[in-house]
């Protein structure tokens, strides 16, 4: 297929507070490949120093050749990435000063954004496209063909296999990416629950930017997740949902993973090694390979009830709060019931 280049003038220097839109206009093919971006960072005072603010405002090139509405054909792409024809274009939108506050303040701290590097963020703020949908409409049918993937700002959505509701999710959440990673059918139909405010990536931009690392984890979590007895009531789908979201640290031994009566963001799964519960000086739990522990703090907001030291070289698995809350799923009844703290109490 011949191709355009193109060239788009990405103008930052608008008023943070005005509703002027900013982006780059939408893709204008020419030849030419020159390029009259210009960024201030002044506009985005708004975000400072975060890293939504670097990818907006960077003097980075963005992805030569934008082009908003190509759509290659479903054979034609390998699953690999590094497969893709170079030709390829992201999407450009135009997005008004509220609407990037709105992906400041909720998507992009999405954990499936959250390790890009600066330019792969700023394509992907700016390929994303507001959708605002009514409670009861189909936002996706199974069977159909998958065009975007969608990240939930605002609103519940069910998925329904075959008519039947296999489960829902609600800000924050994120569906629509099988069909784009495996050149498949839609595999579920998605209602809206309530009025909803979707952000919708397209699947280029969805295989380019998030293909790699969405199979990547989510092949090198799966057997490690099905093996660890906590998760045993999740099925397939939701344990592929909670790699998405998973990071890996290694800790060398004698080091602390967390330290009692601090505050605490992340919720740990040993994938090897041993480590040791400390409460007040004394240890009173041995972990190993498939333990977990940090999930008081997430599940009451409290400081740290105990510390835990590594007796060995130890390589965890972590998930952040907000996977905590919306990807344990069941698995959080059973981790309140399990509450080490009450079990000491009772002995
Ligand atoms: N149990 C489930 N099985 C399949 N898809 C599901 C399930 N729960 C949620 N979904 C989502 O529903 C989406 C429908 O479109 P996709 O097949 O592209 O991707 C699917 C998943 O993101």
């Amino acid at each position: 297929m011949a191709e355009k280049s193109s060239k788009e003038s990405v103008s930052f220097s608008v008023d943070p507070f005005s509703n002027e839109r900013i982006s780059g206009h939408k893709s204008v093919a020419t030849n030419d490949a020159t390029d009259s971006r210009s960024s201030n960072t002044g506009a985005f005072g708004f975000f400072k120093g975060s890293a939504f603010a670097k990818a907006v405002a960077s003097n980075t090139e963005p992805p030569k050749n934008f082009n908003a509405n190509r759509r290659t054909s479903v054979s034609a792409e390998a699953m690999n990435p590094n497969n893709f024809k170079d030709d390829w274009k992201a999407p450009v939108h135009h997005l008004t000063h509220e609407q990037l506050q709105r992906l400041n303040d909720s998507v992009v701290k999405n954990f499936l954004f959250s390790q890009l590097d600066q330019e792969s963020l700023k394509t992907i703020i700016f390929a994303l496209e507001e959708k605002r949908v009514n409670k009861g409409d189909e936002v996706i049918k199974q069977g159909d063909q998958g065009d975007f993937f969608y990240v939930v700002e605002k609103g519940k959505v069910s998925y329904y296999v075959d008519g039947k509701k296999v489960n829902d999710s609600s800000n924050g959440s994120s569906f629509g990416e099988l069909a784009l990673m495996y050149n498949s059918p839609r595999a579920a139909t998605v209602v809206a629950e309530s009025d909803c405010i979707l952000w919708a990536l397209d699947r280029m931009t969805f295989r380019r930017i998030l293909l790699e690392r969405t199979s990547r984890k989510r092949s090198m979590y799966d057997r490690f997740l099905k093996e660890v007895p906590l998760l045993k009531s999740l099925s397939s789908y939701e344990r592929s949902k909670l790699a998405d979201a998973l990071n890996t640290e290694n800790y060398v031994e004698g080091k602390n993973i967390v330290t009692q009566g601090e505050g605490g963001e992340n919720f740990y799964f040993i994938e090897n090694g041993t480590a040791d519960v400390i409460k007040d000086g004394k240890v009173v739990q041995k972990l190993r390979k498939g333990d977990y522990f940090g999930e008081l703090a997430l599940l009451y907001d409290s400081p740290r009830q105990a510390t835990v030291k590594a007796t060995s070289s130890l390589k965890v698995v972590t998930l952040g709060k907000s996977g905590f809350q919306r990807l344990l799923g069941p698995a959080v009844e059973v981790l309140k019931l399990q509450d080490p703290t009450k079990k000491m109490k009772s002995n």
